[in-house]
């Protein structure tokens, strides 16, 4: 490992590098977003054009991966062309025992859950530090909702418990995702039921993603001091 890298850097160097001997030729790859995921992205790029990877093509779940990929020379697809993904690489934000996720740091939690839902394998890439006992831990919910009427959506997000906090962007104006969308960061602390919590979040108009992802997660590549675990869901 380069020594001018941070240990949390290399690490998810490390967990992302792995996640990308389980491409196959012709597969179709997610290609997710985030500082981890962008590793596998630039790995993938540097295969395929040493000739030693052949025919895959990925489908970003962000803009900013797009321009990373495409620069790369990364052959890109869309899910309109290639609606079923085999494998996807992705990062997360924080990890449960159960392989449950918060995601959306990045603000690409819609993108990520729509190619998630529609791989048949999903990679996620942490190093440790990530690993939680309960999801909320660590890290709050990031909901993306519609700018009209967000205002009424954090009262909302207030009402079921969250301290809740418009995201910004580098330049303090309020962030908008792909989609043109407000994210909410809400604090609920350590959350006892996951998938209650998602069913409430999913039942309100305006809210277009949240970044609990329940049983996505196939695969889960964690790299810490001690090298690299796979665990398999279900396993
Ligand atoms: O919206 C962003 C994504 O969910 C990222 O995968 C997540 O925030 C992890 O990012 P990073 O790998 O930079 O820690």
């Amino acid at each position: 490992m380069p020594s001018d890298e941070s240990d949390s850097a290399s690490f998810k160097r490390a967990a992302a590098e792995r996640a990308v001997d389980f491409i196959q030729p012709g597969m179709v790859v997610g290609l997710g977003t985030g500082s981890t995921a962008a590793y596998a992205v630039r790995r993938l790029g540097a295969l395929l054009s040493a000739g030693t990877l052949k025919d895959v093509v990925g489908v970003p779940t962000s803009r900013a991966t797009e321009a990373l990929a495409a620069s790369l020379g990364v052959p890109l697809t869309t899910l309109d062309v290639h609606p079923v993904v085999d494998l996807t690489i992705d990062g997360a934000d924080e990890v449960a025992p159960d392989l449950s996720l918060i995601k959306g740091g990045g603000g690409a939690l819609l993108r990520e859950k729509v190619v998630a839902q529609a791989s048949r394998r999903e990679i996620i890439v942490v190093d440790a530090p990530k690993l939680s006992p309960r999801l909320g831990t660590k890290w709050p919910v990031p909901v993306e909702v519609l700018p009209f009427g967000w205002r009424s959506q954090a009262l909302f997000l207030e009402s079921l418990g969250a301290r809740v906090v418009v995201r910004l962007a580098l330049d303090g104006a309020p962030f908008h995702t792909d989609q043109g969308n407000v994210v909410l960061d809400c604090d609920f602390g350590p959350i006892s039921d996951p998938a209650a919590l998602a069913a409430k979040l999913e039942s309100r108009a305006g809210v277009m993603a949240h970044g609990l992802f329940l049983n996505l997660t196939t695969d889960l590549l964690v790299a810490g001091p001690e090298g690299i675990t796979h665990r398999v869901r279900g396993a």
